[in-house]
């Protein structure tokens, strides 16, 4: 039996961030991983996802021009396309099991399982450690109506080889809004249908229904209130949806895009005195689990806050700290979460939603993408809500535009460092760009 200081379980952002720092500082560390090393944001979602997206943001930026120097917008070959994703995303797996190979980390192929309170089983192997990490992420929801069989997940999308004539979203959330962008860009008829009667809930509502404008005017369909009842498939290779409120749709392809659920099964949880629920892994402030030598990371922990790749990072390096000493408990600073549609939306702190109902909140909006359409690639329909507490300082901001996951960063400083008015006063920024010319607008609603 091999023993081990640390060993996590899964090789995403939630792990291996972790692992090095803990393998530098003279830890025994292993990864188990059962499919792809580096996990789902480098193999099969953010790095693939943001790659095919590239093309399709280049003509929503040629778009802003038509009429004024742009007459026509090229298209998408999407064969090339994919060759490239496969080209610049498939050795990143390689890549990164030889980073960790040279730090010295083991690599375990194969599903892993606990068998008691301080064993993991692999391949029929068994290994101890003095501490796990459960790191196993999420896994596409599968709707519960029959022909689920037949529906289409984001590792498949972003596998596609030609992109279908039609293609059916199911769900107005992240992924759907994302990947219906890409594909209407590449030809496809989209259409998106959603139970609630809005998309992306996270988001400043009055932003994400215009970014559902927005891709209406490009030719995506929307229906809201549908709950999709059953897919059937076609002798002519269609498929079929219909919902329960009586509508049907004719398609080529159909996505269940409607969320993500917690890897957690046939993990030997019970075993391993692991409490967990649907939401996934259950932690304390200090990311330990009911068992005082497991601990959880990333998408795989049952959390309030987003489940996203930079989250995931940040838990995985504290949890290296707490293995190496440190006894503080878990602080999350603000997190921002960005959209990639098209236009993008973004947004940090705390939400216009929750503003409206404090009167200790005040909201103000600058239309910046009219205020300097010279910077903003003629974005002019681009704002900010910026959220300011009673003391006037940033606490939140809200963005629709093209160039708004760059712009929030820049807001994570603000926010984080409580800046006044002279504090973005007293620097100097580039100019002519985003942040240089965004920074000093708000300022002036600082104290
Ligand atoms: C299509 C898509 C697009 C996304 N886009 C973004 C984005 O733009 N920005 C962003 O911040 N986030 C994005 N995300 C979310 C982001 O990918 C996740 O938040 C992040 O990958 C979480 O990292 P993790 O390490 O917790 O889980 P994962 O990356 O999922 O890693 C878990 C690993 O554990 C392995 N595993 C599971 N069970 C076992 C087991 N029993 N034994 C061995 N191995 C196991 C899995 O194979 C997997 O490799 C996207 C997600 C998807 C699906
Ligand atoms: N840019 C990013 O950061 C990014 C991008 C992609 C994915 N992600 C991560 O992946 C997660 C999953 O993304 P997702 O888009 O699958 O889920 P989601 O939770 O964002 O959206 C799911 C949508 O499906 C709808 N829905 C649920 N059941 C339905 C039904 N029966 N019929 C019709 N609609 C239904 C929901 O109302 C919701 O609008 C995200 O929550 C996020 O953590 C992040």
């Amino acid at each position: 039996m091999d023993n081990y200081d640390v060993i996590f379980i899964g090789s995403g952002h939630a792990a291996w961030h972790g692992a090095q720092t803990l393998s530098r500082a003279g830890k025994k560390v292993a990864l188990v991983e059962e499919n792809k090393v580096a996990g789902t944001c480098t193999n099969f979602g953010c790095n693939a996802k943001i790659l095919l997206d590239g093309p399709a943001e280049l003509i929503h930026h040629l778009h802003h021009y038509h009429g004024i120097g742009i007459d026509e917008t090229p298209n998408i070959i999407w064969p090339e396309l994919m060759a490239y994703k496969h080209k610049v995303i498939d050795p990143l797996s390689e890549g990164l099991a030889h980073m960790l190979s040279v730090d010295g980390i083991d690599i375990i192929s194969g599903h892993a399982k606990f068998t008691d309170v301080k064993t993991l089983m692999v391949n029929d192997i068994t290994y101890q450690a003095d501490k796990f990490v459960i790191a196993t992420g999420q896994k596409p929801a599968k709707l519960p109506i029959p022909g689920n069989e037949l529906l289409h997940d984001s590792t498949d999308f972003l596998e596609l080889s030609e992109m279908p004539h039609s293609i059916v979203f199911i769900g107005a959330g992240y992924i759907a809004m994302e990947f219906a962008s890409i594909a209407r860009a590449a030809g496809s008829e989209v259409t998106i249908v959603e139970y609630s009667d809005h998309a992306l809930s996270g988001f400043d509502s009055e932003y994400s229904q215009e970014v559902v404008r927005d891709m209406i005017n490009r030719g995506i369909k929307f229906d809201f209130n549908q709950r999709v009842s059953q897919v059937i498939s076609t002798e002519n290779n269609q498929y079929i949806l219909e919902t329960a409120q009586g509508k049907k749709y004719t398609t080529e392809y159909v996505m269940d895009t409607t969320g993500r659920t917690p890897n957690i099964e046939n993990l030997g949880l019970d075993a391993a005195n692991v409490e967990y629920n649907n939401h996934g892994v259950v932690v304390n402030d200090y990311l330990q689990t009911s068992n005082v030598n497991i601990y959880a990371s990333g998408d795989v922990i049952d959390k309030l806050i987003p489940r996203l790749t930079p989250t995931a990072t940040f838990e995985s390096n504290y949890i290296a700290r707490i293995l190496l000493g440190d006894s503080n408990p878990i602080k999350y600073p603000v997190v921002p979460s960005v959209a990639f549609t098209l236009p993008r939306l973004a947004q940090v702190g705390v939400t216009v939603g929750m503003a409206k109902n404090d009167k200790q909140l005040k909201i103000y909006e600058i239309p910046y993408g009219k205020l300097m359409r010279f910077q903003t690639l003629n974005d002019e329909n681009a704002k900010i809500k910026i959220i300011l507490n009673k003391d006037k300082r940033l606490v939140g901001a809200s963005i629709i535009g093209d160039f708004a996951p760059e712009i929030i960063n820049d807001l994570v400083q603000v926010i984080n460092h409580q800046y006044t008015s002279e504090d973005i006063q007293n620097q100097i920024f580039a100019f002519p760009t985003h942040s240089g010319i965004l920074l000093p607008m708000i300022a002036q609603y600082l104290a």
